[in-house]
């Protein structure tokens, strides 16, 4: 059980409910005050295999030996767990420099003395690192109780580790860098804090005669929005261009697939925006992974993984031929959508209030108890459908600050869910609207017919039919 532990998702209810079975504590204790017990259960166990001398580690063993394994890696994983915490919070104050982790080493040195191969040893320690980043930075990033921001999360962490993170271990922690991400979903709801999670959670080797990992992870995430720029200069903003290459090109400058270490990410904010030509230089770079800078037949290698987003609905686009489908397959490892604000407010009212919370705390510190909550609630009503999401939710905070009060965007396109739900209070649609209605809604919300397809349980050419049906 301990090894299934290891390997699952921590952000997964089958993870939670492994921990408790382990220790045998039922649904009231919350599962963070499961594992201590569950560490000094396993500790007792590792101790006694030990005495017996009966801990044989080996990669061919049979399920006990690798079991015994795995529930090894997770005992020193935790034990060092909070220091690795404590490595990253160090590493976000000193920026670029990789900060020097001696406890790391001695992590490297009791992996070795339980019998793993230094090689083998070395890895873990790197991974462990990577576990506790992209644990850090999906949970402090994209916060919220819904089940839809629940299941964001374990998505999220399945996208960095896969669904089998034994498959990672084994054999893929070296070989993600065609994985490419396509994150969907309606402005402000936290795309880029998404692919940030991702891209500082790469697997960044562990150096144990410098003891220090290799890289710091602040290096390892670069972003650039393509809707800002005009069409003529975003290929110096990609590949960088050399002195005189162009009239105005009076300095060298670096773009941003060169600034992209080769353990990070790079994420293409805004893709849906950008024109045939520019698509087709990015497939270009994606498929061959080598770029030249503008005016110069130097051939630079790109390594790191690549993250794309775009709050259009993708499925038009290619079906207008404004997104090449070659270029959607080469972006579409994983496609993940993000939930938006008035979905997690649905299916969880507090969510709200928790978000708000939070936000404000990230506004004026923790000191300050201010009655706003309350009074955005009041002011915006239980129906108003939050069109700009979290980023709105944010700026709504700072207006009842300064104005003392935030009656809502109505300037924003009217939302298809507010109508709907109003229809149906109203009861006047015959059952043909709703479904097509409803189609249409969460064809808006999600961009694709297959996440509506499985969320209403329709054929996906039924809901093709439904959404198209006003058009
Ligand atoms: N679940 C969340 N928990 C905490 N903060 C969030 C969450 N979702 C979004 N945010 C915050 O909301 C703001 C907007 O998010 P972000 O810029 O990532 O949105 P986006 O989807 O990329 O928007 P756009 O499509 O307009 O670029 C950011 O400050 C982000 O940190």
């Amino acid at each position: 059980m301990v090894a299934e532990a290891a390997f699952s998702n921590p952000f997964s209810d089958k993870r939670v409910e492994i921990d408790r079975q382990i220790v045998g504590a039922d649904d009231t204790v919350h599962w963070e005050a499961t594992l201590e017990p569950l560490l000094r259960k396993l500790g007792e166990h590792i101790r006694s295999l030990e005495k017996a001398g009966g801990i044989v580690i080996n990669r061919d063993g049979n399920e006990e030996v690798r079991a015994i394994a795995v529930s090894i890696l997770f005992y020193v994983f935790h034990r060092y767990m909070e220091r690795f915490d404590s490595l990253i919070v160090e590493q976000v104050k000193a920026g670029d420099e990789s900060c020097r982790a001696p406890f790391a080493y001695q992590c490297l040195e009791d992996l070795t003395r339980y019998g793993f191969e230094h090689a083998d040893a070395c890895r873990y320690v790197a991974i462990f690192y990577q576990v506790r980043r992209a644990y850090f930075f999906i949970s402090k990033g994209l916060v919220g109780e819904s089940p839809c921001m629940k299941r964001l999360r374990a998505q999220l962490w399945d996208n960095i580790f896969t669904h089998d993170i034994s498959w990672y271990e084994g054999c893929l922690w070296n070989r993600m860098e065609d994985f490419s991400t396509l994150l969907l979903g309606e402005t402000g709801t936290g795309k880029g804090a998404a692919a940030a999670a991702i891209g500082r959670s790469g697997f960044i080797p562990f150096n144990p005669n410098a003891q220090k990992f290799e890289e710091s992870f602040t290096r390892a995430f670069v972003s650039i929005n393509l809707s800002q720029y005009p069409e003529s200069l975003i290929e110096s903003e990609l590949f960088g261009h050399r002195k005189g290459a162009f009239t105005g090109a009076i300095e060298k400058h670096e773009g941003i697939f060169s600034r992209c270490s080769p353990h990070g990410a790079i994420f293409l904010d805004e893709i849906g925006d950008v024109g045939i030509p520019v698509q087709i230089k990015l497939l270009q770079i994606l498929q061959e992974r080598t770029f030249s800078p503008v005016g110069s037949h130097d051939q630079l290698r790109f390594k790191g993984r690549v993250i794309a987003a775009t709050n259009r609905p993708i499925d038009s686009l290619r079906r207008d031929g404004a997104f090449r489908d070659d270029f959607y397959y080469r972006l579409c490892s994983d496609i993940i959508t993000m939930p938006p604000l008035r979905l997690r407010i649905r299916e969880t009212p507090r969510e709200l209030d928790m978000l708000a919370t939070h936000l404000l705390e990230r506004i004026c510190g923790h000191e300050l108890q201010l009655p706003i909550v309350a009074k955005l609630k009041e002011d915006v009503g239980k129906s108003y459908a939050w069109p700009g999401n979290v980023r709105e939710l944010e700026q709504a905070i700072r207006r009842i600050m300064i104005t003392g009060t935030y009656t809502g965007d109505t300037a924003a396109v009217a939302d298809g869910d507010v109508a709907l739900s109003h229809a149906v209070e109203a009861g006047n649609l015959s059952a043909k609207e709703l479904v097509e209605k409803y189609c249409r809604d969460l064809y808006e919300t999600y961009g694709n017919y297959g996440e509506v397809a499985r969320r209403t349980g329709l054929d996906w050419r039924t809901v093709k039919k439904n959404v198209q049906s006003e058009e």
